[in-house]
């Protein structure tokens, strides 16, 4: 039986250290603020953008959102970007993916201002974290979370065996750069691996961020693995599943994150921090 890592807990302490270092930058006059802009009404970003304003509201930061229709132009998009990297009162932009087909994300995230870039998307930040510098710049925030997630656990990542399900540029790719940055030995995994139950065996460390609900049970993971659920999939009775078939695999684990409480609510902390920690940066270095 695995421990359970419970995401809501440390997600509460990183919390309460944010909310602190918010009251800090209002006495200097410093009121954090982020903007989300979103297109169209993908179930996953809904469910995050509700919570991310709630959390922001709560914690003191100052939370716009700007909704656009499904069929919003490029041009549109990037006009709203340019006022956003303009606008003093903004500390954080976030573009919310999937982005509609009409919409090259590339382009979009090339055009956040890398001191704005909160989900560290921007490929400045995103070669600074792959050329392991160790100067100040947003990391994508829930790769970050669950860094910070194993690091809480005390998982070793030295010389451990890391399987990543899932390619993206906002979860796979910058994992796939901590965790080498950490000297772990990682492997990427795709929908085209051939065998990946084999190869998913092998990890120490199976972080499953593919978006297919229950794509891993049991009998794909490695007895006392550590098991990273990044998965969030709304089923039909309106119940909040991962990719992991947990009742099954927390049986094999030796340690494994639920789907609720485990990832998202580490994503929102990661990004609340992260939304502080630019607007300290800009203000101060
Ligand atoms: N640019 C961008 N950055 C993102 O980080 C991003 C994105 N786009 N698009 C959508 C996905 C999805 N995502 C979630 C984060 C937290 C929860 C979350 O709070 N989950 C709660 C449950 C929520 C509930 O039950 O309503 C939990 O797992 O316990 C959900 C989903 C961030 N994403």
């Amino acid at each position: 039986m695995a421990t359970i890592i419970d995401g809501r807990s440390l997600a509460k302490t990183i919390n309460t250290q944010t909310s602190k270092r918010v009251a800090k930058l209002n006495q200097q006059g410093i009121h954090p603020g982020i903007a989300v802009v979103i297109a169209g009404d993908d179930s996953a970003s809904l469910i995050y953008t509700r919570n991310k304003h709630k959390k922001a509201m709560k914690l003191g930061i100052n939370s716009v959102l700007k909704k656009y229709p499904f069929n919003v132009s490029q041009d549109e998009l990037l006009a709203e970007i340019d006022k956003l990297n303009k606008d003093d009162s903004i500390d954080a932009i976030l573009v919310q993916q999937p982005m509609p087909p009409q919409i090259d994300s590339r382009i979009i995230t090339n055009a956040i201002s890398p001191e704005k870039d909160v989900d560290g998307l921007n490929p400045l930040n995103l070669g600074k974290l792959f050329a392991n510098q160790n100067t100040n710049y947003p990391i994508a925030c829930t790769p970050r979370g669950i860094m910070r997630m194993l690091e809480e656990y005390n998982v070793k990542l030295k010389g451990q065996n890391v399987v990543i399900i899932g390619r993206s540029i906002l979860v796979g790719k910058p994992l796939l750069a901590l965790l080498n940055n950490a000297d772990a030995t990682v492997t990427m995994a795709g929908r085209s691996t051939t065998n990946l139950s084999r190869l998913t065996q092998t990890a120490d460390i199976l972080i499953v961020a593919a978006g297919v609900p229950h794509l891993i049970s049991a009998k794909d993971i490695k007895a006392g693995a550590t098991v990273i659920d990044v998965g969030i999939n709304r089923l039909s009775t309106g119940k909040l599943t991962g990719d992991v078939d947990f009742d099954s695999a927390k049986e094999k684990a030796g340690l494994i994150t639920p789907v609720p409480g485990g990832v998202g609510p580490m994503t929102i902390a990661t990004l609340m921090e992260q939304t502080v920690d630019l607007a300290q940066w800009r203000h101060h270095g």
